[in-house]
């Protein structure tokens, strides 16, 4: 349990959002701020951020909290219940080690994590209780369960797998968290791997689709908070499962939900389907 500045215990769940300066930071302080049952404890940017020194609350847009962004996460981790994280893989890897030291609660957004990263976040799991999604959303996990179970219904030879998705000018790594994750449900609705069924762009003379193939097409512009799509294509009919996201706040909803969760959870890996009881 964290304590509050006059080191009385607090009842709330202490967060620390790094990466509080960001599109999703500013937003989950905004959330946790909304929500009873946890309060921002710290908050982290990089040692050359411009930010360093602001509140993060004031920054955010929700007023004093008297919580200034600072640079180290040591102090800060040393005296949370968890961590929200929505910043780049290489941080996520280096803040689920930070965490596991800790022993406290890892929400992880963070999209575009190679193997190696995952694996080095699993490890940290050992110690950690981590939940990782690569999307936080209520409506985005129930997507999931759906194309599970439509992919599982319609046979590979019958109805081809497209998964389209589209972003803001600002996203870096492709194809989206999301749209991996929607990918994952597929594969697992056909009883097959997603690696090596795959198929994440197409230029030039393709060939024919490779039946039981999962196919990405990415398109990136202006402020679209993220939109997804997957289409199960057949001859003569076509089913299009979609989800559009009109306000980052439905993330971060979700991972404060995951936070408070996972607080007093075993050390491990979690998903939002675990959080969300659609596992
Ligand atoms: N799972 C989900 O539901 C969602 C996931 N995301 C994912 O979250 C991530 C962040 O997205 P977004 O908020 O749009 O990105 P932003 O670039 O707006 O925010 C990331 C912030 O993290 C900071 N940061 C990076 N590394 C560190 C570090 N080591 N220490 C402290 N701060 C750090 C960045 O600082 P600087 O700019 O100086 O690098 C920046 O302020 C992406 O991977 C995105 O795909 C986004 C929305 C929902
Ligand atoms: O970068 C974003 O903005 C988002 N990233 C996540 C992803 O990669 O799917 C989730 C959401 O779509 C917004």
């Amino acid at each position: 349990m964290s304590e509050t500045t006059s080191g009385e215990p607090a009842s709330d769940m202490g967060l620390v959002v790094v990466g509080a300066a960001g599109r999703m930071g500013q937003t989950l302080i905004r959330a946790i701020h909304a929500i009873p049952g946890a309060r921002v404890i710290g908050a982290v940017e990089r040692p050359d951020s411009p930010h360093l020194g602001k509140d993060a609350g004031e920054l955010a847009g929700v007023g004093r909290i008297d919580v200034a962004i600072g640079s180290d996460p040591l102090p800060v981790f040393a005296r949370a219940d968890g961590v929200l994280d929505f910043t780049t893989p290489a941080s996520t890897v280096e803040f689920a080690g930070y965490a596991a030291q800790a022993r406290i609660v890892h929400v992880i957004g963070t999209t575009g994590c190679s193997a190696d990263d995952n694996a080095k976040i699993a490890a940290a799991a050992r110690h950690a209780t981590i939940v990782k999604s690569g999307n936080m959303s209520l409506g985005v996990n129930l997507l999931a369960v759906l194309v599970e179970q439509a992919a599982r219904a319609l046979d590979a030879d019958d109805f081809d797998i497209e998964i389209l998705e589209m972003h803001h000018r600002h996203k870096v790594d492709a194809p989206s968290g999301t749209a991996l994750l929607l990918g994952e449900a597929a594969a697992a609705g056909r009883g097959i791997a997603l690696a090596g069924n795959d198929v994440r762009s197409r230029d030039g003379h393709t060939g024919v689709r490779q039946t039981g193939s999962i196919g990405f097409a990415t398109l990136r512009g202006g402020s679209v908070v993220g939109d997804h799509s997957v289409i199960l294509a057949g001859t003569g009919e076509r089913i299009t499962l979609s989800h559009h996201a009109e306000d980052r706040a439905i993330f971060a909803r979700g991972a404060v939900k995951a936070a408070l969760w996972a607080h007093g959870q075993k050390p491990g890996l979690y998903s939002m389907r675990d959080v969300l009881g659609l596992a």
